[in-house]
C-alpha cells in the first residue's frame, strides 16, 4: 500500500462527520514529507472543511506552498470526486500537472491533475490583469 494511501486512511479515522457520516481522508506529499487531513463538519453545516483542504492547509501551515502530490480516499462506489472549492484550492498549491490520486477504500483509484480537475481555475495571475 502506498505511503499516501496509508496516511490518508489513518487521517480518515479522525474524520468528524456526525452529520453526513461520510468520512474522507487525504494526504499531501511535499518532497519526502507527508501531511494528512480529514473532513471536519460543524453544526453550522457550511463551515465544514473537506479532507483535501485539511491536508493541504496542514502542509501550508508547516511552511510549504508548492506541493507535489495528493491522494484522497473515501468509501465511494468509484474514486471519490473532490468538490469545486477543493479543486480551486488544489489549483493554488500544486503544479498544473501534479499527480492527484482519487481513490476509494475498496481499492479503485484514478490519477488526474489539477488542470484536468479545474480547467480555467482562477489564479494569482488573474489579479494582475
Ligand atoms: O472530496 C470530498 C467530498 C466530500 N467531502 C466531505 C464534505 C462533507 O464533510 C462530507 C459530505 O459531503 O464529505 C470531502 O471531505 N472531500
Ligand atoms: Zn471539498
Amino acid at each position: 500500500m502506498s505511503v499516501l494511501r496509508t496516511a490518508a486512511l489513518a487521517a480518515r479515522e479522525n474524520a468528524y462527520v456526525p452529520y453526513s457520516h461520510f468520512a474522507v481522508g487525504a494526504a499531501v506529499r511535499v518532497g519526502d514529507r507527508i501531511f494528512s487531513g480529514a473532513n471536519i463538519e460543524n453544526a453550522s453545516y457550511g463551515l465544514s472543511n473537506c479532507a483535501e483542504r485539511s491536508a493541504i492547509f496542514a502542509a501550508v501551515s508547516a511552511g510549504y506552498t508548492k506541493l507535489d502530490e495528493l491522494l484522497v480516499i473515501a468509501d465511494t462506489e468509484g474514486p471519490v470526486s473532490p468538490c469545486g472549492a477543493c479543486r480551486q484550492v488544489i489549483s493554488e498549491f500544486f503544479p498544473a500537472d501534479a499527480v492527484i490520486t482519487l481513490a476509494n477504500v475498496r481499492g479503485d483509484s484514478h490519477q488526474t491533475t489539477p488542470q484536468a480537475l479545474l480547467p480555467g481555475a482562477f489564479s494569482k495571475g488573474d489579479l494582475n490583469a
